[in-house]
């Protein structure tokens, strides 16, 4: 039986579900609606919410609102433009909203204008996660956890506060079958509700079906197939897409639940009663009518490949042709090959992948095999290193190269949450838990990172009290929260971040030993950029990358030099600012010393590390400035004021480094200050 023929009619099922029957544990499967709100209500309950708690929306900040936004805009961009034309036309005088969420039920995008009062009370507002934890049963998380479009009325919201609306939501899933998003509608309850799932049943279907032209139009058959020929265009219809040979490699969730059975990788002639070559040939407009199966009869449409396959002889694809460009050691490609392992393909903008974070230095590619590899296993990782030497850009890359991907990455400052408030915020807090405790509740960060990955940067400033209790939930695998009996059970991946020698932590007292043992079960060594034995790929790496962002000048092979000598303290940090302001401030095609910061001739004198070319001048100014016959000691200063204090000028006219001028403008400063 199709799904939507096991939906009932909300208002038969409105009061099936009293707030005292909350009866049936999970158990995967459920038959109706009634059992499937009844086991939400049943998993409500098991979160420790009662039917008058208050929602609890765990906004994010809005800096990682951004960022989500930026991971998911072609999910954005593909739904906005299938949603909005049945906004305008159908849905617009209804007053109901359209949200898009995350798999994790984080609000990306509404579109329209509810009739229930504001978006602070309604809570369908961007940042806000919808989940039954934090929630209760509602149409955006149940859709979530159960994987199937559902409508949830109003009595059937297990928060009281939530029973204002009817919210109809349906997942969207991926070329591979990923749960990557639920569309909703949400209205009061005055809209046909039947109509309005229809609706966002076939919403979801439409973004579900563009997403796969958009993988696949370029180069691949398309088949269309319905049961009638007028319905061939609609989202209804399933959608097979054939290779060359006519293989099918995906496939709309309508094709599976129409022909009922896995499609992967069949050959087309085992499904219809055709061969790939005779679907070659057919005439793109030209409706066929085959059979399925040998039994059932459809309506099929060809769209061909956007760019006609081109059969052409194809030398490189022979094993022993090696690329002109792979100038890398065999060891990095060994690695990248094992890197590529669990990858989803569309990385977030702000994360490198785990092959680009090495470039030859040995350490570091082991290290990331290393890490690579543990994080699939039960084993903690703790990951040292000075500050701004990459900790956080690493983790980010291991997470979602791991198969931990599609759930959250926490990452949590513990140096940038005030002492008093490490505690409640990591393990969350029950209703009125403390004075100042907002008096809703929170689930707190472990709890966010269930199934996902828990970055604890900073962890050596762990106040002593939040030490134990996370030993505990280390030990134990479940959260107490704060003025709570209830533990919850949770699945983390920890990967902890410091930059002092834990282990002089624990000998001074100020690191629990149980603890450090318990998070180093992989201890990793990041080195500083000095250290690095691929500084100057990696320098030329991250000049690429930022000219991905934005064009800039080139690097000379003698700017190249003059950064590698650097000392970096503040390493990869340090490394990308300078960069920054240095192409920002060049206006020539190539980067030259007078673009770079004031700070980075300061490391260079204090480190004794100028360029040699400054040893000539300082050999020089121990006699005089020949151009200019004046001694460096006078002549700095005297262009300095004559250029207002204008470095890069000043080092124009002298003839010298900029390093050079700041150095005996320096001298001239200490001289009167004296
Ligand atoms: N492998 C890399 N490639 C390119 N840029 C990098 C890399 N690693 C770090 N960076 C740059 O350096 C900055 C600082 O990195 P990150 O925050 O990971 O350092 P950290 O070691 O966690 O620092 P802290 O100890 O101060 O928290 C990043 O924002 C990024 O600009």
């Amino acid at each position: 039986m199709h799904e939507e023929q096991k939906q009932k009619n909300t208002t038969t099922t409105e009061n099936t579900a009293t707030e005292s029957t909350a009866l049936l544990p999970e158990s995967g499967v459920w038959q109706t609606h009634k059992e499937r709100i009844q086991a939400s209500w049943y998993r409500c309950e098991q979160f420790g919410l009662d039917h008058t708690s208050q929602p609890d929306f765990a906004a994010l900040p809005k800096g990682t609102l951004n960022d989500l936004v930026d991971q998911h805009r072609s999910l954005l961009e593909t739904t906005e433009n299938e949603v909005l034309p049945y906004y305008e036309n159908i849905l617009s005088n209804s007053a109901c909203m359209i949200v898009l969420a995350d798999r994790q039920g984080h609000v990306l995008n509404t579109w329209g204008q509810p009739r229930f009062g504001s978006a602070a009370e309604h809570g369908l507002i961007g940042g806000n996660q919808w989940t039954e934890m934090g929630v209760g049963t509602n149409a955006i998380g149940t859709a979530l956890i159960t994987g199937e479009a559902i409508q949830v009325g109003r009595d059937e919201h297990f928060l009281r506060a939530n029973r204002f609306m009817v919210g109809s939501a349906s997942p969207i899933y991926n070329t591979k079958n990923d749960l990557v998003g639920v569309l909703d509608i949400s209205s009061d309850a005055y809209l046909p509700q039947d109509h309005t799932f229809g609706m966002v049943k076939l919403m979801s279907l439409s973004v579900e079906n563009r997403l796969i032209f958009s993988a696949f139009q370029q180069e691949h058959f398309i088949l269309s197939f319905n049961t009638n020929v007028v319905s061939l265009d609609s989202h209804w219809s399933g959608i097979l897409v054939l290779d060359e040979n006519g293989t099918i490699v995906s496939a709309n969730r309508r094709a599976e639940v129409v022909l009922a059975r896995d499609l992967a990788l069949l050959n087309i002639n085992q499904i219809f009663d055709i061969e790939m070559r005779e679907i070659k040939h057919h005439p793109v407009s030209l409706p066929m009518k085959l059979i399925a199966m040998g039994r059932y009869q459809f309506y099929v449409k060809v769209i061909p490949p956007v760019q006609q396959i081109m059969r052409v002889p194809d030398f490189r694809q022979r094993t022993e042709y090696v690329s002109p460009k792979s100038t890398k050691p065999l060891a990095t490609k060994e690695v990248e090959t094992d890197l590529q392992k669990n990858v989803s393909t569309d990385l977030p903008d702000n994360v490198i992948p785990l092959a680009e974070l090495q470039h030859g230095d040995e350490r570091v590619e082991r290290l990331v095999r290393q890490a690579h590899k543990i994080m699939e296993k039960d084993i903690p990782i703790l990951i040292h290193g000075e500050t701004g030497a990459g900790k956080e850009i690493f983790v980010r890359s291991l997470h979602y190269h791991s198969s931990r991907a599609k759930e959250m990455l926490v990452a949590v400052n513990c140096a940038a949450i005030p002492a008093e408030l490490v505690e409640s915020e990591l393990f969350g807090y029950e209703k009125g838990a403390f004075t100042g405790a907002q008096n809703r509740g929170s689930i707190g960060l472990i709890r966010r990172a269930h199934r996902g990955t828990l970055f604890l940067d900073e962890i050596g400033e762990m106040p002593m009290a939040v030490q134990s209790r996370l030993l505990r939930v280390l030990q134990e695998r479940v959260v107490t929260p704060l003025g709570s009996t209830e533990t919850y059970p949770v699945d983390i991946k920890l990967v902890s971040a410091t930059n002092r020698t834990l282990k002089d932590e624990v000998k001074a007292g100020r690191f629990r030993q149980d603890l450090y043992y318990r998070i180093s079960g992989l201890n990793i060594e990041l080195p500083a950029l000095r250290e690095r034995s691929d500084k100057a790929r990696l320098i030329q790496y991250l000049h690429n990358r930022l000219r991905k962002e934005e064009p800039g000048p080139a690097l000379s092979p003698a700017m190249i030099d003059l950064l590698v000598t650097h000392p970096w303290p503040g390493n990869m940090r340090q490394l990308a600012h300078v960069l920054k302001v240095g192409m920002a401030m060049a206006d020539e095609e190539v980067l030259e010393e007078w673009h770079l910061p004031d700070d980075f001739f300061d490391d260079l004198d204090e480190s004794g590390l100028g360029k040699t070319n400054d040893k000539v001048e300082n050999q020089q100014t121990a006699t005089s400035n020949t151009a200019q016959e004046e001694p460096l000691e006078t002549l700095i200063p005297r262009l300095l004021s004559e250029f207002k204090g204008n470095v890069t000028q000043t080092a124009k006219s002298a003839g010298v480094s900029r390093n050079t001028v700041y150095k005996y403008g320096k001298l001239k400063d200490n001289g009167d200050n004296e």
